[in-house]
């Protein structure tokens, strides 16, 4: 994939593209489109949902996930309360980034800051096919550490 149609809205003009920072970043920053000298601030404990400021059309087979900047999360504790959240390829509306302060400081965001990242995914979709029972494998219905933990 390589074009993939996007949006800026009025509230993102000036705002840098979401970029890939090195030639192997799976995923691109995102920028907060939070208005041009006002800040948001997240108290401790406080979520709040964060405009990038931009919209696309994603091809159907791909969607794209809203993750978590690990700076973000180690330095601040400041994550992504739905990580990853989920942007349907038929989605047109604006980006945006649940975002929650886990920290116990407030946290500042402004204009232009890379609050997330976004890595784009293929997707595959089934359709079901309904039995009276599946077939037999080692693991069966074990789960939850049934292997244990240890060596
Ligand atoms: O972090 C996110 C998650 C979702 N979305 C947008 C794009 C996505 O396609 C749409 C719906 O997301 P989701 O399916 O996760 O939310 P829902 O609660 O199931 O809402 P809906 O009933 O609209 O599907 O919201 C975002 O902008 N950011
Ligand atoms: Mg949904």
């Amino acid at each position: 994939m390589s074009n993939v149609g996007i949006q800026i809205l009025e509230h993102g003009q000036g705002l840098k593209l979401p970029e890939y920072e090195t030639s192997h970043s799976a995923g691109m920053d995102l920028m907060a489109a939070v208005a041009e000298g006002e800040q948001v601030v997240l108290k401790p404990g406080e979520r709040k949902l964060i405009p990038t400021g931009f919209a696309m059309a994603l091809p159907g087979n791909f969607e794209a996930q809203v993750r978590p900047r690990s700076g973000l999360a180690w330095k601040n504790g400041v994550t992504v309360l739905n990580t990853p959240g989920t942007i349907d390829a038929d989605y047109r509306g604006e980006v945006k980034v649940i975002l929650i302060n886990h920290g116990d400081e407030d946290f500042t965001i402004t204009r232009g800051m890379r609050i997330a990242q976004m890595v784009i995914a293929p997707v595959t979709q089934i359709s079901w096919d309904q039995r009276d029972s599946l077939d037999e494998t080692a693991r069966g219905s074990g789960g939850f550490g049934s292997t244990g933990t240890g060596t």
